[in-house]
């Protein structure tokens, strides 16, 4: 199952907004998207699918984290959707994510891909051990939920590009690592903590690199994302 490719985050508020950045791009050029909370709460279902009629393929993201029977449900909606990816908190526990990866398998078999989210990207040391009130450290934690979805049966986790090679070598090479916290060089930081550029993020067991300010705020968006794609292939 492991792919690589560069993921854009459409993190705008409205549909004009979206597409209209997706219209920068030439016809022929089609580059895999993520929706997050901010377009899917704005615009809903329907926004996936014209995006997806649009040829683009869609990571939705709207990180699902209750009790199983909700989540479960909850998925076999996301479903009914034809997104490539979807995602939760690993944090929800094994349950959830068990509950989650049968409510979202269709009656024909098939399912998008399921991630579990491990300690956010924005998340550092200080504040797992001080406001989390985790005492193991990140990495560890990384891994111990990563192993907990990969025993759920789930395809991967979203990581920081800091934990992509452990977290191979802990859960095997097909195991999906989807990694956000992806700066250039000269980009603006942010609220992110856990950060690489995508051209070490390539050499470092990274499956999908997620960028999202550094390609949609850059003055050439096009360039931004080529730029991030030679980067990430080295
Ligand atoms: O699940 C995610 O996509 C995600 C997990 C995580 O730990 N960190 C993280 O930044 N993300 C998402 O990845 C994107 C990163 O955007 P930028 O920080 O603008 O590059 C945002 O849409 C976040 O919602």
């Amino acid at each position: 199952m492991s792919a690589k490719d560069v993921i854009i985050a459409l993190d705008f508020p409205t549909r004009e907004e979206a597409l209209g950045f997706l219209d920068q791009f030439p016809a022929g050029e089609k580059p895999f998207v993520k929706i997050g909370m901010e377009l899917f709460y704005a615009e809903g279902p329907q926004m996936v699918r014209e995006i997806k009629s649009r040829g683009h393929r869609i990571f939705l993201d709207l990180k699902l984290h209750d009790i199983p029977n909700t989540v479960g449900r909850a998925m076999a909606v996301l479903s009914r959707l034809d997104v490539d990816m979807v995602n939760l908190h690993a944090s929800g526990a094994s349950a959830m994510m068990r509950a989650a990866l049968e409510g979202l398998t269709r009656p024909d078999g098939t399912r998008p891909i399921l991630i579990a989210v491990t300690q956010l990207t924005s998340t550092d040391a200080a504040t797992l051990k001080n406001e989390l009130l985790i005492d193991t450290p990140m990495a560890e934690t990384v891994m111990a939920y990563a192993k907990n979805a990969a025993d759920s049966g789930l395809d991967g986790v979203v990581c920081s590009p800091l934990e992509a090679a452990l977290v191979k070598e802990q859960c095997g090479e097909s195991f999906l690592t989807v990694t956000p916290g992806i700066r250039f060089a000269d980009s603006t930081v942010g609220d992110q903590k856990r950060i690489m550029t995508p051209e070490k993020a390539g050499r470092s067991g990274c499956d999908y690199i997620v960028v999202g300010r550094p390609i949609t705020q850059a003055a050439d968006p096009v360039a931004a994302y080529r730029r991030a794609v030679t980067d990430f292939f080295g």
